[in-house]
């Protein structure tokens, strides 16, 4: 027996097929600028942005432009869902709902391609927000600025919600992130003259050990921070002294003081180990995303708008140490963003993960009247 699926349950698993990472979704691109093609093209102005895609769609008599958006990339993971629409490509996989997200993106812009509305709306399909981070350079392209929006509003998948939750809040959402990369180089040799080599293994553990002792002694116990390495690679062969230690990692905070504080401390005890013990170190940054600071006064009327008029459930929810680079556009432009609940056993960047797609409809309805209320006033 075949069933017949939702039209963006069908895109949705079309895009999980083909997950891409940051600035090489090429195949995502061509599927949004193929399916764009499809619609009635009246209203719809179409332009390219490296990976990304915006779409305006014009309005009946615009005073503004209404601004939604999604991001694209997948992530170096193997999926493991074992579903049969699971990904072509391997090693690489939407685990973080970003297949969803453009789904959603599709159904919202194909109501407005059908019955416009009186005011512009924008949608931007933003690439690379799992790295290098996209939403910045995007920002300061002529193809975004020409078309600045005036407000704009996004949403992420939220795999502890029920499917008809929502959950966000007024002020910080996502944190503070900052990756982290430290090289550090001493002198290979033999296992057998450890006083004729300078061994890294030493260096780096101490260093992956006083890491940790950065946001329990130095940061504020009511503010929060994070410091995680998720990745130590240290070494060849059991009897080699390694000469070369890198520790890669994040850091995540809901304040930039607090994340100054913490790169101040990672410098001061890097020298410590350069000093202790005789080797070089490099410190890298690598990408870094603003804080997602929703508006107060948009998302606090969204949040009473859906409790009354949406079919979902409104929850205000605490920050989350996640972070997003959708926080560059709300530097600059009032919105906000939420979670959808998708209710998953399995969380964000999980080879598992399994987002019930009954969250999609739910999505496409909620902010199609959200859109319609902001652009028909
Ligand atoms: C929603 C989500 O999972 N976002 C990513 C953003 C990555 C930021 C950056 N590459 C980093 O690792 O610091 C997250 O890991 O929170």
């Amino acid at each position: 027996m075949t069933t017949c699926l939702h039209p963006f349950v069908e895109i949705r698993r079309q895009l999980h097929r083909i997950p891409e990472l940051g600035f090489a979704e090429f195949k995502t691109q061509r599927f949004i600028l193929d399916y764009l093609s499809r619609l009635p093209q009246d209203r719809l102005e179409v332009k390219t942005w490296r990976t990304g895609v915006l779409v305006k769609v014009k309005g009946t008599r615009p005073t503004r432009t209404i601004g939604y958006r999604t991001d694209m990339d997948g992530l170096p993971i193997h999926e493991e869902t074992g579903v049969e629409f699971t990904s072509e490509h391997p090693g690489q996989m939407h685990a973080c709902g970003h297949d969803l997200h453009m789904a959603i993106a599709l159904g919202i812009l194909t109501h407005f391609a059908e019955r416009p509305v009186r005011d512009d709306l924008l949608f931007l399909f933003q690439p690379a927000e799992e790295g290098p981070g996209g939403a910045l350079p995007m920002m300061e392209s002529e193809e975004f600025r020409s078309w600045r929006p005036d407000c704009l509003f996004a949403l992420h998948i939220g795999p502890d919600y029920p499917v008809g939750t929502i959950a966000t809040r007024p002020g910080i959402l996502f944190a503070n992130t900052s990756e982290l990369f430290i090289d550090l180089v001493g002198t290979d040799g033999h296992a057998s003259l450890p006083h004729r080599s300078n061994d890294m293994v030493i260096a780096g553990s101490q260093l992956a050990m006083q890491l940790q002792t950065i946001i329990s002694r130095n940061i504020d116990p009511l503010d929060s921070a994070i410091l995680t390495l998720g990745k130590v690679t240290i070494g060849t062969k059991q009897n080699i002294i390694p000469g070369n230690a890198r520790l890669e990692g994040t850091i995540r905070t809901l304040s930039m003081e607090s994340m100054e504080k913490i790169k101040s401390r990672i410098r001061s005890l890097v020298r410590g180990i350069e000093e202790g013990f005789e080797c070089e170190a490099h410190i890298d940054w690598g990408a870094n995303y603003c804080q997602v600071e929703n508006d107060p006064s948009l998302t606090r009327e969204f949040m009473d708008w859906a409790a009354r008029h949406g079919n979902v459930r409104v929850m205000e929810c605490r920050e989350s140490m996640a972070g997003e680079d959708f926080g560059y556009f709300l530097r600059e432009i009032p919105g906000f963003m939420f979670w959808l609940g998708v209710d998953s056993p399995h969380g964000l960047h999980h080879p598992r993960i399994h987002p019930n797609e009954d969250a999609i409809p739910v999505a496409i309805d909620l902010m199609t009247r959200w859109l319609t209320l902001q652009a028909d006033g």
